[in-house]
């Protein structure tokens, strides 16, 4: 008989379980400490009891360790330095949406060679995280798949919800059992409608499908997540980051009695995907800080050890140290001259 079942399904192994890679690797108690205070002061900051400003700084993706490393010890250096006016939470995005295809990230194809080693891209992820926790420095992540934060969300501090997947019922159920505050970005279509309706969603308690942690299939009830909050990123219609647009969306959450405060992403349709322009955002953002803003309560930029970017390429020899595979990214030196911008102008 013709089959019927699994049509087009090519092959299907097991997979480790999140108790499984966690008893791989060991995650130091400073290193939980660091998730412990990254969450409560941006939950602190969400509910208006700390007055810094949040910087969510890293690359568009990683995909080297040892890049991602090197680039994590600078970034603390920044931190230490500016803590008393800003919170500096590393970007490290290893799951990437895609407008159509190409590499989804370290967890999904860690070899970047489409052999999609996803055992070994969860092993190098989690590693990746406990070793940057473990300097001081929170983690950020955009949350894609449904089942990896089964695996590494007990190192994320906070976590993103994409343009792509912000109007998704099962990103928004996922979030409302997520642990940390919650960012939702707008839609790719600039809609911050769709931002506002995950926020409600995300708020209440759902029941779906998901694993446990020894990787059983299981009914999870969530019990809705309390810090939700949107992120502009602009849309297909050019920037929403100015006066204007702000104002637009405290009164959109004010309508809807949701907290009022707002992340503001300087790269994608905000600096109409030109690394040079992020520094044009962040100067706005200043602008209106210093004019009596209060809903603006971080921002997120995308930076690497260099900037630019570069296509990944046949031979992955040829790729340049430092440099995104994937979105242009601002370089450490121009990220250390915004965040001191910052840190002298709010
Ligand atoms: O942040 C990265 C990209 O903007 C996002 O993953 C979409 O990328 P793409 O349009 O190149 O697929
Ligand atoms: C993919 C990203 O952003 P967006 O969802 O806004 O396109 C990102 O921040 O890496």
């Amino acid at each position: 008989m013709e089959k019927i079942l699994n049509v087009n399904i090519g092959s299907c192994k097991p997979l480790l379980s999140p108790d499984d890679l966690k008893s791989e690797i060991s995650v130091s108690d400073s290193a939980y400490q660091t998730v412990i205070t990254g969450r409560k002061t941006i939950k602190k900051i969400l509910d208006k009891e700390d007055s810094r400003i949040i910087a969510i700084v890293g690359p568009c993706s990683v995909h080297d360790y040892n890049c991602a490393m090197e680039y994590a010890k600078e970034l603390k250096k920044l931190q230490d330095r500016y803590k008393e006016k800003i919170v500096v939470v590393m970007r490290v995005y290893f799951e990437k949406p895609r407008t159509t295809v190409g590499w989804k990230g370290m967890i999904l194809d860690p070899y970047m060679d489409g052999s999609c080693d996803i055992e070994e891209g969860l092993r190098r992820g989690r590693k990746l995280l406990a070793d940057i926790n473990n300097l001081g420095l929170p983690c950020a992540t955009e949350a894609l798949d449904p089942i990896v934060p089964q695996y590494n969300s007990d190192l994320i501090s906070w976590a993103a919800i994409g343009a792509r997947t912000t109007e998704s019922q099962t990103h928004r159920e996922m979030s409302s059992g997520l642990s940390m505050p919650v960012g939702f970005k707008n839609g790719t279509d600039g809609s911050i409608k769709t931002a506002i309706d995950a926020l409600i969603a995300s708020n209440h308690s759902h029941t779906f499908i998901g694993i446990d942690q020894v990787g059983q299939t299981s009914v999870l009830k969530t019990k809705g997540n309390k810090y939700g909050h949107v992120i502009l990123r602009g849309g297909r219609n050019g920037s929403n980051y100015g006066a204007k647009n702000i104002l637009e969306t405290e009164e959109l959450l004010e309508a809807s009695k949701l907290n009022s405060s707002i992340i503001v992403d300087c790269s994608h349709a905000n600096s109409d995907k030109n690394y040079k322009n992020q520094g044009k955002v962040i100067k706005s953002i200043i602008a209106q800080k210093q004019s009596g803003n209060s809903s603006i309560i971080g921002f997120m930029l995308e930076s690497n050890l260099k900037e630019g970017n570069q296509k990944i390429g046949d031979d992955l020899s040829k790729l340049e140290y430092g440099v995104s595979v994937t979105d242009q990214c601002i370089s450490i030196s121009e990220t250390e001259e915004l965040l001191d911008l910052v840190y002298r102008s709010i």
